[in-house]
């Protein structure tokens, strides 16, 4: 049994950052940037105004003074002349300066009368002017390797960015095992319950940024694990989820190593989730999550995230954890990190009594893992422990 830590590196070690691909701005919200994003342009190209109001000179600003209109500037319309000693152009927000102008007097400020404007309120220092690359300048960048939310795509579509480089997705084939598993649907025998992990992890891998193909149940027999092995061809990331252990059904093991599996490590000084294994299949890494629900889960949130992170060209970014108050009190843990289910409430994190890791009802209502290191004492209501938001 190895530690945590040691596993994680080992995952990461069998993990290199996939070929990249060049994609339309539409579909780069969650991608990870593989290549520097250079702006085309100064943003704004032009001195542009603030508000809506009055270009005009602040040599020419006293109190009461009065300015002959001689234009207009519009988002989209510029003025193209000069504004001169006593002379104002009307102007909105978003509109060129016109040259001349080195301030623009909100609307609220003045007193029109045809084409005449006088300040009828003292106007402040503010100029209401956004200088020309203000925001950004050409050149500049949005630095990669980064995963490109909704306000990244805002600055590169501002950078008239038509596309942009980024990792390739990565592709997970999912196989779920054993002969008591159906699918969500379909009708169990007396023995039988449905195949439940595998649509969390599929979630999971999707909001990963990867492409989860899920592959049809494979019974606990080796010819046809063998043949799902096969289907999962080409994954970047093979994920079986049971027969893991040590029972006379557990096939996992037996199949992949025959199958080429060059295995890292097998069995990882958690709880849930001794049973894990990972290794490299061909061109594929291969997890192998234990069949308990809340087991597969975890692993999956402290072992695949990363390596999907990190086949995006993500640099690792071990989880923070926070620290909160318990809310009851915990016995001693064993020699394996746990991962307590969880719930966090006003004044502290309260955990669940039950921590079977059989139990999907519960890990639904959780909203965090407690972190017990290895034989960490027994914990008195009060006292802080770390926690992972999930
Ligand atoms: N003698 C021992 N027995 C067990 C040990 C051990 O060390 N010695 N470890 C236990 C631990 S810890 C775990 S975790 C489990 C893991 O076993 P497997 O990975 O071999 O998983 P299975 O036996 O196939 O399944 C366990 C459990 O999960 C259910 N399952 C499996 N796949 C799914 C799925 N896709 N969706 C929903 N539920 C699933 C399965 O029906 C079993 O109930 O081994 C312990 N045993
Ligand atoms: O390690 Mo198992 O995952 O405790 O249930």
């Amino acid at each position: 049994m190895i530690s945590v830590s040691d596993a994680l590196e080992n995952v990461l070690a069998l993990c290199a950052p996939l070929p990249t691909e060049t994609v339309p701005l539409r579909a780069a919200h969650g991608r990870v940037l593989a290549r520097d994003a250079l702006a085309r342009r100064d943003q704004p190209p032009f001195a542009a105004s603030a508000m809506d109001g009055y270009a005009l000179r602040s040599a020419d600003c006293a109190p009461g003074a009065s300015f002959a209109v001689v234009g207009e500037s519009a988002a989209g319309h510029g003025f193209d002349g000069t504004v001169g000693t006593g002379q104002t152009v009307r102007i909105f927000t978003g509109a060129p300066v016109p040259a001349g102008a080195d301030r623009v007097v909100i609307q609220e400020d003045v007193t029109r009368a045809g084409d005449r404007i006088t300040l009828s309120a003292p106007i402040g220092d503010n100029t209401n002017i956004r200088p020309a690359g203000g925001d950004f300048r050409a050149g500049d960048r949005l630095e990669a390797p980064r995963r490109l939310t909704p306000r990244d795509v805002v600055l590169l579509a501002a950078m008239n960015l038509p596309e942009v480089e980024v990792y390739r997705r990565p592709e997970v084939a999912l196989i779920a095992t054993g002969d008591e598993l159906v699918m969500p649907g379909e009708e169990p025998g007396p023995s039988q319950i449905i195949a439940s992990n595998t649509f969390g992890l599929a979630a999971m891998v999707e909001a990963a940024g990867g492409v989860a193909r899920v592959l049809p149940i494979a019974p606990d027999d080796e010819p046809l694990l063998r043949q799902s092995f096969a289907l999962a061809g080409g994954a970047d990331l093979i994920v079986t989820i049971g027969g893991a252990s040590v029972g006379d059904h557990d096939l996992v093991g037996k199949v992949a190593a025959d199958l080429g599996l060059a295995r890292a490590f097998y069995k990882v000084a958690m709880r849930p989730g001794k049973p894990l294994m990972a290794g490299r299949m061909g061109g594929s890494v291969m997890l192998g999550l234990p069949g308990n629900p809340v087991s597969s889960m975890v692993t999956a949130q402290v072992f695949m995230l990363p390596a999907l992170a990190a086949m995006q060209g993500l640099p690792p970014a071990p989880p923070v954890p926070q620290s909160a108050p318990l809310l009851e009190d915990v016995a001693a843990n064993g020699p394996r990190t746990h991962y307590m289910r969880a719930i966090r409430e006003a004044g502290g994190i309260r955990p669940f009594a039950s921590q079977d890791s059989s139990l999907v009802s519960i890990l639904s209502r959780a909203d965090a893992l407690i972190l017990r290191p290895p034989h960490d004492p027994a914990r008195r209501r009060g006292e802080p422990v770390d926690y992972l938001a999930i």
